[in-house]
């Protein structure tokens, strides 16, 4: 008997890893050989409209009447002063539907040599991704590039691609092209994907789909425990972590990294906690930002909830809701992290007081 969601799986590890072959193939070309100003956002906008286009073909040929819950739409693409944009796109997406095929891979997918699509056809693909989520049923969602500003550093970013049936994530996959394979050869080989099941467990492997290894969060040996966190001030309370390392008699500075590359850090034991405290009001987190890391988590023996101490809900809309920030860690030292979390909290707030 085949395990539940083996189909599913082999489909999102063949788009997730066209998609990442794909950003890759920008960066080389778009980020690294033109002159970019800090807030030209174009090869953002290549790589993650393209990417979607990728996910969501194949997405849609092999699980047609699956819904979509993706980033982003095209609506601006569809304007008559996007054609050069428009190009690159259908030129970006063929060459990543088309190429060769890899581990697993298998051409009833629509993927391989000779499987061009139209701009139409890809126009409509991305527009998949506009399902509004929900209770009830089953519906992928989709980040085609989490952490845009890691992708323009050079940094890290992730593509990530999650299963959720009836509001419960069931498959969540993880694409890292720029995370070392193993944290302690930090310029050794580059690129991991990160992918678990329901009840089966967490497997990392190389970015071609090579050597799937099961893996579990380690047990943090004392004085060795760190947070993860964004680099970016805006997404994260910073200095509120910076509290509650105090709190918790963490000595070992914060590792600061862009996107989902965090869950799978912490999966494998590089850090013993992701902390994101929302830094204004009105910010509601976004399913694709933590649906396959919230399964990562859970499946590696971890504990992901919000500072209330209440699981993540994926089944309320294209959000996760009020937000109340997150907290993700080990077993054993998830409630130490979560009781520190709300004593900084009462801190702040008597401080509000004051
Ligand atoms: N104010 C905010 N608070 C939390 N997350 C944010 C905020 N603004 C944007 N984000 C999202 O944070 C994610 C990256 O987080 P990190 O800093 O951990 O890499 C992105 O998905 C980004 O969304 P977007 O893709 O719309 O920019
Ligand atoms: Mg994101
Ligand atoms: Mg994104
Ligand atoms: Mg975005």
């Amino acid at each position: 008997m085949s395990l539940q969601y083996a189909i599913e799986k082999q489909v999102a590890l063949a788009a997730v890893r066209r998609a990442c072959a794909l950003t890759s193939a920008v960066f080389n070309k778009l980020v690294k050989q033109e002159t970019l100003t800090k807030d030209d956002k174009s090869p953002v906008t290549v790589a993650d409209y393209s990417a979607q286009a990728v996910v969501n073909t194949i997405l849609g040929h092999a699980f047609p009447t699956d819904p979509i819950v993706g980033e982003e739409d095209a609506n601006d693409l569809r304007r008559e002063e996007a054609d050069k944009l428009r190009n690159r796109i259908v030129e970006l997406a063929n060459e990543a539907l088309t190429a060769d095929l890899g581990i697993g891979d298998i051409a009833e997918w629509g993927i391989g040599p000779g499987q061009e699509r139209t701009l139409e056809e890809l126009l409509d693909a991305i527009d998949r991704g506009n399902d509004q989520g929900g209770r009830v049923g089953r519906r992928w969602t989709l980040d085609p590039i989490d952490g845009t500003k890691g992708f323009l550093r050079g940094g890290q970013y992730a593509v990530c691609l999650a299963l959720i049936v009836d509001g419960d994530v069931k498959l969540g996959i993880i694409g890292c092209p720029n995370l070392p394979v193993k944290s302690e050869e930090p310029e050794g080989q580059k690129g991991c994907i990160f992918a678990a099941v329901k009840g089966q467990g967490v497997e990392q492997m190389t970015i071609s789909g090579a050597n799937p290894t099961p893996i579990v969060i380690p047990p943090v040996a004392p004085g060795m425990l760190n947070l993860l966190e964004s680099v970016e001030a805006a997404h994260a309370d910073l200095s509120f972590n910076g509290r509650v390392s105090e709190l918790l008699g963490i000595t070992r500075p914060p590792t600061q990294m862009d996107s989902q590359a965090k869950y799978g850090c912490l999966v494998r034991g590089d850090g013993g906690v992701y902390l994101r405290m929302p830094t204004k009001a009105g910010y509601r987190e976004k399913i694709w930002d933590h649906a396959s890391g919230s399964l990562l988590v859970q499946e590696a023996g971890g504990v992901i909830t919000n500072s209330l101490g209440q699981p993540l809900d994926f089944g309320l809309g294209r959000t996760l809701g009020a937000n109340y920030g997150i907290v993700a860690a080990g077993r054993d030292v998830h409630a130490l992290v979560l009781a520190a979390v709300q004593k900084a909290r009462a801190e702040e707030l008597e401080k509000a007081k004051a």
